[in-house]
């Protein structure tokens, strides 16, 4: 059984406070604060990681190409870790030559040019190694990332609703993604471990030359002790890691005053609420608001990790009080045997040149490996994640029968049953529809009606299988919706939602995808368009069927200090970038400045639900499915729409989900009055007028009244 972390429980939990949040931390999951320790922990903890980085080293090595270039650049490592090794070797020939020297006053030079040449080579061979190991680099991590790219955007486009909305899958799908557009999660673990291991190597033959050189030398070992201490300090005032708050811990915030201030920030500085700050004349009211917060705050941390790069800092400071006087050492105590032993002072001087060049080098490969070091159980769960995401199961299971069984159905429209339907949106208690039970006959013409919120949306929502439901069933044709082929399914309905969204393509794509198989085929999307009553002012836009709504692209600028407008005496403007793209933006939808309005876009997404339903020749969708559609639409815009779909529809069945009374339902076959989740009263136009204190009859009575 997990552990499951309970804040509420105060005796595995410790509660205290960090500024104006509230931390949580689980006593018993806590790793030690002993520096390395604690990461073996967490390491131990990562072992079952491991058979998924071989399962990545697999699927690297199977990348083309990728194998000899992974290879070439595993030897490049090894030599670069060596070669430094090599180096000190040559550095303590050269001090033997001088030791020689001194003591014998004669220079072997053969011996001396021979070494020199070596130590050359040493130099240059460690930049050569590292230039291939950059050429090699880039190919390989190129190839990585895109092999990853291509996974993790399958891994994506596969989920259904329920699965992606779930917050436990939308955490792993935002870790499984690189933060870094640069390199891949995979590229990072291999290079990282590649890393390691070369780092302790270089680290391990480097110290062993070394006390190999000086075990001779008198005080060499004292040199050599003192100065890897100073490093140790330096290391120990550097290491971030006693500082992190280990094991499990959560933070939340009551402090009103704080989650308030935030609120005004992003109102300020979002485009989304300038129409209300101006119309509203809310300027002077937010900025009293938010002065009063920030007063009440005071001196109060907000930031929850600025308490942590306090401490850090202070941490670091501290261990400079030692580290600085421990740098002195060698050379103080170099002078005091430079008086004792005045004959051994070259030496002693070249011992000490040695070191201190040697260990210097060293010092950032200690840091690299203990900082890596320190992220390898990070890394593996990295791993995992990365491979766990593609293989979340679906909630919303796919059926084996194809449907439709008989390819006529697509003509005469489907049948469609819901048997005692109830359900509730994930995470939320209440129901959204409550033992919903009716039956609508092929070709048939519904229309659903109902306040906001009574549940109609998400009947289509349930046909169109995005959900399932808690209980009862749905059968289209007589089966079991649960049994049919997704697949099928989806080919074989038409849908237009409510909250439709248009995507950051083109109008062109937007249209053209309704019908994945002609998406490109500018006949049928013109078509499309036609029908939508889109047709018409797409073409007067700048770029027509190629315009973008939103441009998923920015331009690059140059890196100028914002507001330059001259430079050397020229004129600086990069407006004119845009147009050599061709393809000209629309102002971004996402920002709520939308470059086509709210009845244009609804056209754009109607024709996008034909481009499938009404402009395919052959019959390929037997259901529509329309939620509000139009709901933004001019009364001219509305009346053809209907019209249109009445006209074209054949017999296909056509669902439909309004606030209007009339305009439909005088010619449904069904309407289904719902209320709260229930639906309340059902029939023809004329049998729930007819119908006593009905409340379909009643709104249909006030709406007529209003235009009398
Ligand atoms: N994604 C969701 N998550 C949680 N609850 C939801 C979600 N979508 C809808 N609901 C809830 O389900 C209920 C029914 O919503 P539904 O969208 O079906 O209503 P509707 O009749 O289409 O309303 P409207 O006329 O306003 O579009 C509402 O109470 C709503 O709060």
């Amino acid at each position: 059984m997990p552990r499951t972390f309970n804040p509420e429980d105060t005796a595995s939990v410790k509660r205290s406070k960090v500024g104006v949040w509230d931390l949580y931390e689980d006593v018993g999951t806590k790793a030690t604060k002993i520096p390395m320790l604690a990461n073996l922990e967490t390491l131990w903890e990562s072992v079952d990681c491991l058979p998924y980085v071989w399962r990545m080293i697999r699927d690297i090595s199977n990348i083309q190409g990728c194998m000899t270039y992974l290879f070439v650049y595993a030897v490049l490592e090894i030599g670069l870790s060596l070669l430094p090794a090599l180096g000190v070797w040559y550095s303590g020939q050269l001090l033997q030559v001088v030791e020689t020297a001194v003591e014998k006053r004669t220079v072997d030079k053969e011996f001396l040019i021979r070494i020199a040449i070596g130590r050359i080579l040493t130099i240059f061979s460690i930049r050569l190694f590292t230039y291939v190991q950059e050429k090699v680099q880039i190919p390989l991590n190129l190839r990585i990332k895109r092999y990853y790219a291509l996974r993790t955007f399958w891994a994506m486009a596969r989920l259904d609703m329920p699965t992606f909305e779930d917050d436990v899958v939308q955490q792993q799908l935002q870790q499984s993604v690189s933060h870094s557009t640069r390199t891949s999660i995979a590229w990072d673990v291999v290079s990282t471990f590649l890393k390691i291991g070369s780092s302790a190597m270089r680290l391990f033959a480097q110290v062993a030359v070394l006390a190999n050189v000086l075990g001779e030398q008198r005080d060499g070992s004292l040199l050599l002790l003192l100065t890897f201490a100073h490093l140790f300090v330096e290391w120990l005032s550097n290491y971030h890691g006693m500082l992190q708050r280990s094991g499990v811990w959560a933070a939340t915030t009551e402090n009103q005053h704080y989650i308030t201030s935030e609120g005004l920030k992003r109102v300020v500085s979002s485009n989304l609420y300038r129409k209300e700050i101006v119309a509203m004349g809310l300027r002077e009211h937010l900025w009293h608001q938010f002065k009063k917060r920030a007063e009440r705050l005071g001196d109060k941390v907000t930031d929850f990790w600025e308490e942590y790069f306090n401490k850090r800092r202070q941490a670091a400071l501290f261990f400079q009080f030692l580290q600085d006087p421990l740098g002195e050492l060698p050379r103080i105590i170099f002078c005091l045997r430079a008086v004792q032993y005045p004959a051994a002072i070259p030496m002693s001087l070249t011992s000490l040149q040695l070191i201190t060049s040697t260990v210097q080098g060293f010092s950032s490969s200690l840091f690299e490996l203990v900082q890596k070091t320190s992220r390898i159980a990070e890394k593996l769960q990295a791993v995992r994640k990365l491979y766990d995401v593609s293989a979340v199961p679906n909630k919303v299971e796919d059926g084996h029968l194809p449907f439709p069984e008989n390819q006529n159905n697509l003509l005469t429209g489907f049948e469609i049953e819901f048997r005692k339907v109830s359900f509730g949106y994930p995470g939320n208690e209440a129901l959204a529809l409550d033992n919903v039970s009716f039956k609508l006959e092929e070709g048939q013409l519904c229309v659903i009606v109902g306040d906001n919120g009574s549940g109609k949306s998400t009947i289509l929502k349930l046909i169109a299988r995005l959900y399932d439901p808690l209980e009862g069933q749905i059968l289209i044709n007589g089966m079991d919706i649960r049994t049919l082929r997704l697949s099928d399914l989806r080919k074989a309905t038409s849908v237009l939602f409510q909250d439709y969204s248009l995507f950051p393509l083109t109008i062109g794509e937007n249209i053209g995808y309704g019908d994945p198989a002609h998406a490109y085929d500018i006949d049928r999307i013109r078509e499309a368009a036609k029908l939508g009553g889109c047709e018409e002012f797409i073409d007067k836009l700048p770029d027509s069927f190629d315009s973008y709504l939103e441009r998923p692209v920015n331009d690059i600028y140059s890196n100028l200090p914002s507001g330059t407008s001259k430079l050397f005496g020229r004129a600086v403007s990069h407006s004119k970038i845009r147009k050599i793209s061709g393809k000209r933006a629309g102002r971004g939808l996402a920002e709520g400045k939308n470059a086509l309005s709210g009845g244009q876009m609804q056209r754009v997404a109607l024709a996008r639900t034909f481009m499938r339903s009404l402009v395919a020749p052959e019959p390929a969708v037997g259901l529509l499915l329309f939620d509000e559609p139009s709901a933004a639409l001019d009364p001219t815009a509305e009346h053809e729409l209907f019209e249109r779909l009445r006209e074209l529809r054949g017999n296909k069945t056509m669902i439909f989900s309004t606030h209007r009374f009339g305009k439909l339902t005088r010619h449904a076959d069904m309407i289904l009055f719902i209320h709260n989740g229930v639906i309340q009263e059902s029939g023809t136009h004329e049998t729930l007028l007819r119908k006593e204190n009905g409340e379909y009859a009643r709104i249909w009575n006030l709406q007529a009244q209003a235009y009398l």
